[in-house]
């Protein structure tokens, strides 16, 4: 089998001459974005650890009454650190470890909130439709091993931690849930939101394990700004980020486990496009490596069974509200992506572009209510 290609960007930049390089980053980037100047201790700790590291700016207009709003951001990409038939334990605590490492460097870096992919504490095995082993790795969103480790380090790093895991909310009937789970830098939980739309596309079996969330759209005030978590499959529906956006996200995350051959065409369109449409900031982050299972499985395509699920992609990348974007990280290595952005610029772009203004969401609220009842007729003209 061929070679994942690593990145798009890797690509250009062999093959475009150095002079047009340049303005080819402009139009596909939307703007020029100048590269933070990290540490060089980060690039050689990064390095040392075996993942790659890249930063970008981000910036507004200078305002006079409001000072800049500054805040970094880091995404980790990353694959599982053991076979999927390692024991269970052993497995959260590689990547526990895995992660406490990249966190390290995301500090060096002064990053201020941190988000992680996609049930980061586990293989993505909802494609085996098997339970056992893993409904284990679901653990407490309040108290699991998990949220303690992440409490750690918050607390250490004086970091805002969004920690994507599967939930088991043994107050419910173990009920399982795709939860993110937001920590303070002070190390307190300062809640969860979970997941609201499930795929019930190719491999992606996950509503055999997990329920729809029912947390609604909720937005975190933290001390660096108002983010909210909008999980995976859901940047597919508008409705989702618009929502987090009306509730007041100022950064939006998009922990994700998504595979080359469903989903790699849509990746950079729809992210940048929520960030446009919601004057807000997005960070859509994906897992990486291909996960092989022990027993084989069938997509239900009348095709052969298979052990694997496909090539998770990674490609994390951040959008502006005034839709430039950074380059992706790599398509097959683990990474972090470190964004500084001023949060003034969400509102600099509302008011020149206007889209909540102009929103007209009364209209849109009376159609769907109506389009939502039993006895709706779609309003078609008949000739
Ligand atoms: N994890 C997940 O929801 N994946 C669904 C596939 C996709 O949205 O690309």
């Amino acid at each position: 089998m061929a070679a994942e290609l690593v990145s798009l960007e890797k690509l250009l930049e062999k093959h475009i001459p150095a002079g047009e390089l340049r303005e080819v980053w402009r139009l596909l980037y939307g703007k020029d974005i100048s590269p933070l100047d990290l540490p060089s201790s980060a690039f050689q700790a990064a390095s040392i650890r075996g993942f790659e590291l890249q930063g970008y700016g981000f910036e507004a207009a200078v305002e006079q009454t409001r000072r800049p709003r500054i805040v970094r951001v880091g995404l980790i990409q990353n694959k599982i650190q053991l076979p999927t038939s390692a024991p269970v334990t052993e497995q959260i605590s590689s990547l526990h470890k895995h992660i406490s490492d990249i966190v390290e460097v995301a500090a060096m870096c002064g990053v201020n909130i941190v988000c992680f992919q996609e049930a980061w504490t586990m293989p993505f095995a909802f494609c085996t439709r098997e339970k056992l082993p893993w409904t284990e790795f679901a653990e407490s969103a309040e108290d699991g091993i998990t949220t303690k480790f992440c409490q750690e380090l918050a607390k250490k790093h004086n970091m805002v931690i969004v920690s994507p895991i599967l939930e088991r909310d043994s107050v419910h009937g173990d009920t399982l849930w795709n939860t993110a789970v937001i920590i303070s830098n002070t190390g307190a939980v300062m809640g969860k939101t979970r997941k609201n739309h499930i795929p019930r596309v190719g491999d992606f079996n996950e509503s055999s394990y997990y329920m729809e969330g029912n947390t609604g759209h909720r937005v975190f005030q933290t001390a660096f700004g108002r983010i909210a978590v909008n999980i995976c499959y859901g940047r597919h529906h508008p409705l989702n980020w618009l929502m987090y956006s009306v509730n007041g996200a100022e950064i939006i995350f998009n922990p994700s486990a998504t595979i080359g051959e469903l989903s790699e065409s849509l990746w950079p369109i729809e992210a940048r496009n929520a960030a446009i449409a919601n004057h807000c900031f997005t960070c859509s982050i994906n897992r990486v490596g291909t996960e092989h299972f022990k027993n084989e499985f069938t997509s239900g395509d009348g095709k052969k069974a298979h052990h694997d699920f496909g090539h998770f992609y990674g490609s994390s990348y951040v959008s502006a509200p005034d839709g430039s974007r950074s380059p992706g990280l790599s398509r097959v290595s683990d990474g972090l992506l470190v964004a500084e952005m001023d949060l003034n610029l969400c509102r600099q772009t509302s008011d020149k572009w206007n889209f909540k203004m102009t929103g007209r969401y009364e209209m849109y609220a009376d159609e769907l209510t109506k389009a939502t009842q039993m006895d709706f007729k779609p309003n078609i003209v008949q000739e």
